[in-house]
């Protein structure tokens, strides 16, 4: 029998999550069926997802949601072979047991030389989450100007430097000085620490006086109504994420764009990356490739330890991370 650790949902979220909303628990997975698999986590994956859909999806005692990287140690099923490694939705678990159903083996052309963390990470969902975003929310052209925050985040690293592989001229910002660092290192033409300029307005005019063609906003509030006046003439908006509110007890005040859009005639437009799970292969070869080409670089932020999983999502959330953040158990 084999003893799995689990971190459920102890309480629901009010404001920041604290480490008293989980709670660590133990569970005995029964002997494998024909069909089924056992599989050990070895990455698990935090993302700021968690926090909104833990009050949508979740009732306190859940186990919480999320992805992992898992080897396959015992199977009763044919299509998967011990020692294989998938990527999995099963949540915060250190082992559990699968029919098979919604995992999705490494590719086959996984280097043994790159981490299997990174099918969490830039090849994995926030990678995709960039690819589609940029080439079909954004769609992107050569020589346009793209704004991307949280940029030195596991979706927004990957959209700065997917924009200068499309030849675009790429603005980002970030939370620290270090961040700003590494944005230069991936080759941001402008960097800045949104936590320190004076003024936004002056720091998005200085940074791209022309304004933007595309912005890649993973952040929404305060941000973005003051973004959404530098945009250019017909530019686009890919609404992918709003981490500024996620954490609210209170709703912020809604941002007041209607203005900007009409007379801008801007499409603004919200997705979520399983819109194009049917092209999953499509982007995580590209996204391979660049990485295996050099032209994608990454940087995790790896958190030792099953144990240490909300101290790695709280973390997260507060802006700890450079590159994804990961549990390596
Ligand atoms: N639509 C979709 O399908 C998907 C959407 N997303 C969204 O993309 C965004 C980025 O996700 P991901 O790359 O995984 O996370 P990151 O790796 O970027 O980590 C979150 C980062 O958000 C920034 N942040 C946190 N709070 C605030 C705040 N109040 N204001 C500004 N920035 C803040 C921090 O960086 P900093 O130092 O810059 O503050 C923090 O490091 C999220 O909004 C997420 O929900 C992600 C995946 C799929
Ligand atoms: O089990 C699930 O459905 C989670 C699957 C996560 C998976 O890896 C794929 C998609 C992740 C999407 C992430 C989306 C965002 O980060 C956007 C977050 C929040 C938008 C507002 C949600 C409001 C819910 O009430």
């Amino acid at each position: 029998m084999v003893t799995a650790k689990v971190w459920v949902l102890k309480k629901h979220f009010e404001g920041f999550p604290k480490p008293s909303d989980f709670d660590l628990k133990k569970i005995e997975l029964p002997s494998l069926q024909n069909g089924e698999l056992l599989l050990e986590s070895v990455f698990l994956s935090v993302d700021p997802y968690m926090r909104p859909y833990s009050q949508r999806d979740m009732k306190e005692g859940d186990i919480m949601i999320g992805t992992q990287v898992a080897r396959i140690v015992e199977s009763k099923n044919p299509a998967f072979a011990v020692g294989a490694f998938v990527v999995a939705n099963s949540g915060w678990r250190s082992h559990f047991i699968s029919d098979g159903k919604g995992l999705h083996l490494l590719p086959s052309s996984w280097p043994e030389s790159l981490p299997k963390s990174l099918a969490l990470g830039t090849v994995g969902m926030p990678g995709l989450t960039a690819y589609f975003g940029l080439f079909e929310v954004c769609k992107m052209k050569p020589g346009e100007t793209v704004l991307v925050n949280a940029a030195a985040g596991a979706v927004g690293s990957v959209v700065g430097q997917l924009a200068k592989i499309g030849g675009c001229k790429v603005v980002g910002c970030a939370g620290s000085d270090d961040k700003v660092a590494y944005l230069k290192k991936l080759g941001f033409d402008e960097a800045f620490n949104y936590k320190t300029v004076t003024s936004l307005d002056e720091a998005l005019s200085k940074a791209s006086p022309d304004g933007y063609d595309c912005f890649f906003d993973n952040v929404g509030g305060e941000f973005s109504s003051v973004a959404i006046n530098h945009m250019k003439k017909h530019g686009r908006i890919a609404v992918c994420g709003a981490i500024s509110q996620y954490n609210d007890s209170v709703p912020q005040k809604g941002p007041y764009v209607q203005i900007p859009m009409i007379f801008k005639e801007l499409r603004m437009e919200g997705f979520i990356v399983t819109r194009w799970n049917n092209r999953r292969e499509e982007g995580q070869k590209a996204l391979l490739k660049w990485v295996l080409e050099g032209k994608v670089k990454f940087h995790e932020q790896v958190t030792e330890g099953f144990e240490n999983m909300p101290a790695a999502f709280i973390g997260m959330l507060r802006g700890e991370n450079l590159g994804k953040a990961i549990v390596k158990v």
